[in-house]
């Protein structure tokens, strides 16, 4: 779009230029126009940009000083980065190509290609005696043809033709030279065909009397196969084709003008209907895995996100199924710079290749993991830990499935806690759900919240023991201020990553009662659980702000957007002013289930089809997961059919447990006197605590313990013990400052 301040600073230095000549007002219109042409992206080159676009003369030539000059210095063409700078911005293409690099990729295009060869031997052995029976069949006719071809050969019937229009011509001269050159090859011809006689039947007779039975058979058998295949027909082949490849057609450059012609956008019309491409290629059109890329740059003003907005019209114009035309813009490039990648197959029905997960091997989840392949065929992966993420889509586009695929996969590293939230309540994460998490509920019930709820205040409690225990190791154990896989090997720091996913969260964050707690604690999880090594998945059906909460679509790390309806859950989902950049997921159709824009931490948007793992499949990896956590002690929780209140690690709060016991009139009372009173309060958890026990609790809490001395029986004593004052500071610290005392 061109900006009013451009026609203010062009009116300006006009102004300046007439000022310096002494010369008049300058028709601006015509000024405008005479730019717009020289800014034509499909103007041809060399064309002199200071010579007068009416006259053909520069101004200067021409001598009238009320001649309109050009903006543009003559120097214009030679000014921006020179050649150094600009090889310091060029983009360097893969020397070997992507899917040379890929071990995986190598693997598994060598497999299909043996699978394909391994396919059409066996296709063919397996009807060998059809073959051989039907050339047997042919056979006679084959030995008609060979000896009426071999007559005619020497019988130089070839020449026959030009003969007969001699005599037709009576061109008696012509006529004698052609007769003696054909008597001459029939006698040549004779002799050859004669002695070639005389050899087979000698051979066939040799191989008659001497030749062992097989050589015989071989003999045979070659004879009348060769015959049977002179006798084939050429409308009834002996062989068919065992694999019918798919056509794709190859896309030309004549296919993309056509297909951008046929979207309606004024500008490359304009162009096209100048006789001009109104696309200007920047890379010749190249197969690209499964499909082809072509890449060049749109007229000026046009963007990729007109493009893509018309995507089923593209698809029209290039003749191809809506699946499999992709366009899309790239990263740091103009926003007219358009590549168009058009797959052989529609992405939601192309063969997938088998997901490596769905029958063996466990899960590191702070390393990538593969969930799902791209348009090209390719793994894309994604690390679990240390985001936050959420999955929006409109009903029945593959949300559950995906949510469910990426809790399998965290329930594949047998360190993970799984907290599974199935709001819908259809079962969808039961087979997660029931098989390894910690805590499980499915529907909308008052009793499935209520346990969310004392869930996620449990969680909120572990994630502030978290950042605790991190800011109390020492660095190099810690350097990151992170948890890492060695932090969470180490079982009694208790880091272990935690997964908690919510299907249909908007049940959550709309409830009457609770919402604003759960959204208190969701945000806080959001923002600080990545670090401590809590990660949170939401997924909602309905992306707005009130079933997702800004504070928590803002800083999720992770977003995974199925098909929406508007640019409004568009940008709730994938990130503010994502469907101005063209991340569309608009443009997904109804027919691309678990088909989604994945933007990564930090990456660019990517489109991915997820691996569709049903629901026999998602039992079998869970039964896959739990068994690894029983081998490994790690099972508790709800899938070991605890309910919350009898799992007494999570279930209470020291802090305000020695409060009950320590009444505000005693300051300071020793630890062996509060771990007596905290094993009557709630024996299932203190009883057997010890005053070093007492310490150890409360160090990850922020508060130690210290020295409290008491008179007793006229002796004075000094033992460890708690100050009051501290516990309230704690706690008024934890509960953001609010007052506990
Ligand atoms: N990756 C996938 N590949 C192919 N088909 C899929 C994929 N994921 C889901 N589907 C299909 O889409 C259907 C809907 O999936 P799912 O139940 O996850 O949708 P949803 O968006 O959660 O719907 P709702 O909002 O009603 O819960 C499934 O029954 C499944 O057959």
């Amino acid at each position: 779009m061109k900006h009013p301040d451009d026609d203010n600073e062009l009116f300006n230095r006009l102004e300046a230029e007439m000022a310096d000549s002494g010369g008049e007002v300058v028709d601006l219109d015509k000024a405008r126009s005479a730019r717009n042409e020289s800014a034509d992206p499909t103007t041809r080159p060399g064309s002199d940009p200071s010579a007068d676009p009416e006259t053909g003369r520069s101004a200067d030539e021409s001598g009238d000083p009320t001649a309109r000059r050009l903006v543009d210095l003559p120097t214009a063409k030679a000014a921006g980065p020179g050649y150094l700078g600009r090889l310091l911005a060029a983009q360097r293409r893969d020397v070997v190509p992507a899917w040379l690099k890929s071990t995986a990729e190598l693997k598994t295009a060598t497999g299909w290609v043996a699978r394909h060869y391994a396919h059409s031997v066996g296709y063919h052995a397996l009807r060998t005696p059809v073959y051989a029976a039907r050339l047997t069949l042919q056979a006679p006719s084959g030995a008609a043809k060979f000896l009426g071809g071999t007559m005619r050969w020497v019988a130089d019937r070839e020449g026959e033709p030009v003969r007969l229009a001699a005599v037709r011509r009576e061109d008696a001269a012509e006529y004698l030279k052609l007769s003696r050159q054909r008597d001459g090859r029939v006698r040549l011809r004779t002799l050859v065909a004669v002695l070639a006689m005389f050899i087979g039947l000698g051979s066939a007779l040799a191989i008659y009397v001497l030749a062992p039975d097989w050589l015989q058979a071989v003999s045979v058998s070659a004879v009348v196969m060769a015959l049977g295949f002179a006798g084939r027909k050429a409308d009834d082949p002996v062989i068919h084709r065992a694999v019918e490849l798919p056509k794709a057609v190859k896309l030309t450059s004549d296919i993309v003008l056509r297909a951008l012609g046929s979207l309606g956008i004024p500008a490359i019309n304009q162009a096209q209907g100048k006789g001009r491409d109104g696309f200007e290629f920047t890379a010749p059109i190249t197969r690209d895995g499964p499909g082809w890329r072509a890449e060049g740059n749109l007229p000026y003003g046009v963007t990729v996100t007109d493009v893509i907005e018309r995507r089923d019209r593209l698809a029209s114009g290039l003749r191809r199924p809506l699946g499999c035309v992709w366009p899309e813009a790239v990263p740091n490039e103009h926003t007219g710079h358009l590549v168009l990648w058009v797959g052989d197959q529609d992405m939601s029905t192309s063969k997938k290749p088998k997901w490596p997960l769905l029958t063996s091997g466990s899960v590191n989840l702070f390393k990538p993991v593969a969930y799902g392949t791209d348009q090209r065929g390719r793994w894309v992966e994604v690390t679990l830990m240390y985001i936050a993420g959420i999955i929006g889509a409109i009903p029945r586009m593959g949300k559950t499935f995906l949510l469910r695929l990426l809790l399998l996969i965290a329930a594949l590293d047998p360190r993970a806690e799984l907290h599974t939230y199935d709001m819908k309540g259809t079962g969808d994460l039961d087979p997660v759900g029931n098989a390894v998490s910690h805590r499980h509920a499915a529907g909308d019930d008052d009793e499935a919240i209520e346990y969310a709820l004392k869930d996620f205040r449990a969680l909120r409690e572990e994630l502030r023991r978290r950042t605790k225990v991190i800011r109390s190791l020492p660095r190099d154990i810690c350097p990151e201020s992170k948890v890492t896989s060695e932090l969470a090997d180490k079982r009694s720091l208790g880091l272990h990553p935690i997964v908690i996913g919510v299907d249909e969260c908007q049940v959550l964050f709309e409830h009457p009662k609770h919402k604003d707690e759960f959204e208190e604690i969701a945000t806080d999880l959001v923002k600080r659980g990545p670090a401590t090594g809590i990660v949170l998945l939401l997924a909602t059906q309905r992306p707005d702000a009130k079933a997702l909460p800004t504070g928590i679509s803002a800083n999720a790390s992770a977003r995974w957007c199925l098909k929406v309806m508007g640019q409004l859950e568009n940008d709730m989902v994938l990130g503010t002013s994502a469907y101005k950049r063209g991340v569309r997921a608009t443009m997904f159709a109804w027919g691309d289930k678990g088909i989604h824009y994945f933007v990564g931490e930090g990456s660019d948007a990517r489109i991915v089809g997820s691996v569709y793992v049903d629901g026999p499949g998602a039992d079998s990896i869970a039964a896959r997961a739990r068994k690894a956590r029983e081998l490994a002690g790690l099972l508790s929780g709800h899938a070991l059919g605890e309910e919350p209140e009898t799992d007494a690690s999570t279930g209470y709060d020291l802090l305000a447990d020695i409060l009950a016991v320590v009444p505000a009139k005693e300051t300071k009372v020793w630890s062996e006197t509060v771990v007596a009173r905290l094993a009557e309060l709630r024996p299932e958890v203190y009883a057997g605590w010890d005053s070093d026990a007492l310490a150890a609790a409360l160090k990850p809490r922020g508060v130690s313990t210290v020295q409290v001395g008491r008179r007793i029986e006229g002796k004075f004593t000094n033992k460890r013990g708690i100050d009051r004052s501290q516990i309230t500071a704690a706690i008024a610290e934890r509960d953001g400052k609010r007052d506990a005392g």
